[in-house]
């Protein structure tokens, strides 16, 4: 598959009122088009950073941020994202919430076709009848729901989820993961999930990469074998265990709570999936 997007090499230091604060030393991270790649670390290391440099908002201090081969140089309309909080307008209904990026980013689309495609939005996360609410009025799992549309309906190329499920309770969130495999097979898009969660993580993409503590390289990747459509199921059967596993010890490594092993003493990654250890 052709890499989309392509991170190589990327530094970063902050600029603070109290000093210099490294954030980004060797940042190495390949999405493929069509894709959906999991990013997961210590709290604190530089996710939500390396979410600004996909979007074009921070350009960094060394190396290159590429997508389709071309040089990121300042902020890109075709990005979706979708964050924890969903931010909806109280004084916009649903569907006026969902045509949002549509009044700032230019497109082609009728006036109609607009609000068609932002209906067949709603109904496809399941929110149809709901279009004509206020955000108040619908729960949290809902709202996120609705912020989902709101990041797909101008199509952009890439999706940015940063760690949209993390405020839901247990249920809700794997009824979203469920709703978000059927979302990416009828409107496809190249993803980056920003997560706390690994059992999201392996639910949801085909490559999980592992960032160390600050300032954050790429310590590992997992390539997640495709095991087609997935249900929840998949997360209770021995291979994905096994994944969890190696991810749960990689993330102990990038905390300093575990140390770090040579390629022979570390555990092999289940069959069919890849893994590769950065440095
Ligand atoms: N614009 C900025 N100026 C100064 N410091 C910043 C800026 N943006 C982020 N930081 C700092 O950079 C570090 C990394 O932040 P970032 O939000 O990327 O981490 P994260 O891995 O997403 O965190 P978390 O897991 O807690 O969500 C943090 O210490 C943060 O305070």
């Amino acid at each position: 598959m052709e890499k989309l997007i392509d991170i190589r090499g990327v530094r970063h230091t902050f600029r603070t009122r109290t000093g210099l604060l490294p954030v980004l030393d060797g940042l190495d991270v390949a999405v493929d088009e069509g894709g959906f790649t999991a990013v997961v670390g210590p709290s604190g290391c530089g996710k939500s950073t390396l979410t600004r440099l996909i979007a074009g908002l921070l350009i960094p201090d060394e190396g290159e941020v590429n997508v389709h081969g071309e040089r990121i140089t300042g902020p890109r309309s075709n990005v979706g994202m979708a964050f924890q909080n969903p931010v909806l307008l109280e004084w916009r209904t649903i569907l006026r919430n969902v045509l949002l990026p549509l009044e700032i980013v230019p497109t082609k689309l009728p006036r109609k076709e607009q609000e068609a495609r932002a209906r067949r939005l709603l109904s496809l996360v399941g929110l149809e009848g709901f279009e004509d609410k206020r955000p108040s009025e619908l729960s949290g799992g809902m709202r996120q729901r609705a912020s989902l549309c709101r990041a797909l309906i101008h199509q952009p190329e890439v999706l940015i989820l940063d760690e949209p499920f993390g405020a839901l309770d247990a249920f809700t969130r794997e009824d979203l993961w469920q709703t978000m495999h059927e979302v990416k097979r009828q409107e496809p898009f190249t993803g980056v999930l920003i997560t706390h969660d690994l059992r999201e993580a392996i639910f949801l993409a085909d490559r999980v990469v592992v960032l160390s503590g600050r300032p954050a390289r790429t310590q590992y990747v997992l390539e997640v074998p495709d095991t087609g459509p997935r249900d929840l199921d998949h997360l209770y059967t021995a291979e994905a265990a096994e994944m969890l596993n190696l991810l749960r010890h990689q993330i102990e490594i990038a905390q300093g709570r575990a140390p770090a092993e040579t390629s022979a003493e570390a555990p092999a990654p289940p069959p069919g999936a890849a893994a590769r250890g950065m440095h």
